[in-house]
């Protein structure tokens, strides 16, 4: 494949109807794996442990001994401490500034009492949260902070973490699942990771709710225990989209575009620009920077699927519809007026204002959450939080007043619904 047809600059007027649905109904490969996942996901619900020593060896090439490796999580963080190895540090500095944004999502019980009516919420932590930690062709320390600090501050009793197995997993990531707070670390990766910690097996104990983000195997099985457990949301293959005007530097856009890119070659990513020129100064920045890079193979796949590209746009109005379509998981506006082309967008996991807000400075350290979601999910949910990690339940106490102001509208409606018994209950406390 050339360059040029790698990356081209196309108007959105002129979108066909299926390039239009590349765009707005991506599905980053997680469809044409969904069959596959399904039977693995059984597999392991019936056969626990030996089906996750097999898939070990059929996907990730390993023969694993221990599945359970939290003493190696320990081991590793130690290692580092001994070795005061900045790596630590970086960890531990990441992990303060997602904590402290985390910490401000903790919901405060409250009662307030109303016309003699004392209402209230509590909000209090499940007790076992699954984390998966992606690691299959990058290492994930980031993701394992991202899931794990935010169950801390909410309270989790038990954290289990899944990361793929190998013959020595990344010690950065061990080390950050550790110092993060995880309880349990099992080594099991992709779809069977999913169900393990969903239905649990011999060794891996099962929750009541599997967050965290993943390749399309992984998004596609976390769709498949929908139902029988919680989870947080599809977090699948990363994905940008930039609104950039003519004041935007088209380095910097491209430079973002790649770094999405080379998370895996279903990611997508997309720039939209009212500016020919600036149009034009992206596509060349991204074609000149992608070449040499350790992981060109995957930029090129990301950048040549359908759902990724250069768009024009009429105006700058034009490209906020489009975003408001596209839901991005991660929207950045490299834009004069940023604060109000945001403002007429409701759909996006993350927004990243600004020329020195790159999404990576989100992705590792700035403190809101990198498991966000894709594929659209934007239009019905927001990304990781402290309250994924929190059920809420409501308490009422009236006073007799109370009840008798309201036994009126009480026993009026339940006698429309025909629930007779429920009217009594009222009128036999003011008798
Ligand atoms: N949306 C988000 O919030 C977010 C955040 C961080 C990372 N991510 C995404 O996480 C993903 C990480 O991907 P990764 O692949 O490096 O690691 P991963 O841990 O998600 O997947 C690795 C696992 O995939 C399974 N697998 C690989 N090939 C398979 C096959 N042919 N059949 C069945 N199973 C197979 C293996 O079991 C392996 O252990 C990327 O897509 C990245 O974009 C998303
Ligand atoms: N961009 C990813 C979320 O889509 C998060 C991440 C982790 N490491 C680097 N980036
Ligand atoms: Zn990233």
């Amino acid at each position: 494949m050339t360059e040029e047809s790698l990356l081209d600059v196309r108007s959105i007027a002129d979108l066909s109807p299926d390039h239009r649905r590349a765009f707005f109904q991506r599905d980053a490969g997680i469809g044409a794996v969904r069959d596959d996942v399904r039977d693995i996901v059984d597999r392991v619900r019936t056969e626990g442990d030996v089906a996750i020593r097999e898939f070990a060896e059929a996907f990730d090439d390993v023969s694993v001994g221990n599945i359970d490796v939290t003493d190696a999580a320990e081991r590793a963080h130690a290692e580092f401490a001994d070795a005061d190895d900045p790596r630590l540090d970086a960890i531990r500095e990441a992990a303060a500034n997602v904590r402290a944004f985390h910490e401000q999502q903790v919901p405060e019980d409250y009662r307030e009492t109303v016309d003699g009516r004392e209402l209230g919420r509590r909000f209090r932590p499940i007790e076992r949260a699954g984390v998966y930690v992606p690691g299959g062709t990058a290492a994930y320390p980031s993701s394992a902070i991202m899931g794990i600090v935010p169950a801390r501050v909410a309270g989790v009793d038990h954290v289990a973490v899944a990361t793929p197995p190998a013959d020595e997993i990344n010690p950065v990531t061990l080390a950050a699942i550790h110092e993060a707070g995880a309880d349990a670390v099992y080594q099991v990766g992709g779809a069977q990771a999913i169900a393990a910690l969903a239905y649990g097996t011999e060794t891996v104990t099962g929750v009541q709710t599997v967050v965290g983000p993943g390749n399309r195997w992984v998004t596609a099985a976390k769709a498949e225990v929908r139902g029988d457990v919680e989870i947080d949301f599809l977090a699948g293959p990363s994905e940008i989209l930039v609104l950039a005007d003519a004041t935007a530097d088209p380095e910097y856009v491209a430079a973002d575009l790649l770094a999405q890119a080379e998370h895996d070659p279903n990611a997508s990513v997309v720039a939209v620009t009212d500016d020919e020129g600036t149009a034009a100064a992206i596509v060349d920045a991204v074609v000149d920077g992608i070449e040499g890079r350790d992981r060109e193979e995957t930029i090129r796949e990301a950048l040549a699927a359908d759902a990724s590209g250069v768009l024009l746009a009429r105006s700058m109005s034009e490209a906020v519809l489009f975003a408001e379509e596209y839901a991005a998981e991660h929207l950045s506006i490299q834009a004069d007026d940023d604060e109000a082309l945001l403002d007429r967008i409701t759909n996006v996991g993350s927004a990243f204002l600004g020329p020195y807000s790159p999404v990576a400075a989100g992705d590792y350290a700035a403190g809101p959450n990198h498991v966000l979601p894709t594929n659209g999910g934007a239009k019905r949910y927001g990304g990781l939080s402290t309250e994924t990690f929190l059920r809420s339940s409501t308490v009422q106490r009236l006073d007799r007043e109370a009840l008798a102001d309201l036994s009126d509208t009480i026993t009026t409606l339940a006698e429309a619904e025909g629930l007779e018994a429920h009217a009594e209950s009222i009128r036999r406390r003011l008798e």
